[in-house]
């Protein structure tokens, strides 16, 4: 049975929700409260969380259900995930986060159309499914992921379409780390508008 999304965005297939601390990129260190929603056919075949793909296996959540679930926690903070969250509508979903004083980060490829007031945006763009044109210059960091060394290069085609504040970030590709953090932390030293992001929580053993 495959989902039939509203497109008011008031209900949404919720993965999983957990309070945790922002492992990745800007954020990393603030306490946040992480809702990821099914569904993504962007394809990375490095995927950590390939789990959320198929839409269709995460129950259909209404907004107001999770912002009530949100709003238990002392973190007002809410990092909106997937999958690719942007497929659907986050009008509705951001607007009541923020009407109750929750902050709102999001983590996407900018595969799908922006929707949602955001705090803060962070762009993680990938060859597999071009980024539309105009997340750029809204996105607060540019987080490309490393999978070899052929990833600097487009992480520099990302960084001329960003706008001249956004922080730049380059990510190990967890099953590639061993090899590419010694690239990453030459390219860094060479190249200092550029910034290290690990992924933290794996190191800490937390979700
Ligand atoms: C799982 S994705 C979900 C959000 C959105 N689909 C995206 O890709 O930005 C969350 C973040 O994890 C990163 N990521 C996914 N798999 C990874 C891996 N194997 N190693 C390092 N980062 C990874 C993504 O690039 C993204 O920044
Ligand atoms: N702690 C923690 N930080 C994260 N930052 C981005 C994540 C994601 O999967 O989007 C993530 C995650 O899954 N856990
Ligand atoms: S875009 Fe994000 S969720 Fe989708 S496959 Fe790539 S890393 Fe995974
Ligand atoms: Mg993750």
């Amino acid at each position: 049975m495959s989902h039939q999304v509203p497109e008011d965005g008031t209900l949404l297939p919720l993965m999983e929700e957990f309070y945790t601390i922002q492992g990745e990129g800007y954020n990393t260190g603030k306490a946040a409260y992480f809702i990821r929603l099914g569904g993504c056919d962007v394809g990375c075949h490095w995927c950590d969380v390939k789990e959320s793909w198929n839409a269709d296996i995460h129950p259909l959540t209404h907004a107001d259900q999770i912002v009530a679930n949100a709003e238990k926690y002392p973190g007002k903070a809410v990092v909106i995930t997937g999958g690719e969250p942007l497929i659907y509508n986050l009008d509705y979903l951001t607007s009541q986060l923020q009407s109750r004083g929750i902050k709102t980060f999001i983590e996407t490829s900018g595969a799908y159309p922006l929707s949602g007031t955001w705090d803060w945006i962070c762009l993680s763009p990938k060859k597999f499914k071009a980024p539309l044109p105009g997340i750029g210059s809204v996105a607060g960091e540019l987080k490309v992921i490393v999978f070899n060394k052929s990833d600097f290069e487009f992480a520099e085609k990302y960084a001329e379409l960003v706008s001249p504040e956004c922080k730049l970030y380059l990510q190990p590709e967890w099953s590639k780390a061993k090899e590419v953090t010694p690239l990453i932390i030459d390219y860094v030293m060479a190249h200092p508008k550029w910034e290290i992001s690990l992924q933290t929580h794996k190191f800490l053993n937390i979700p």
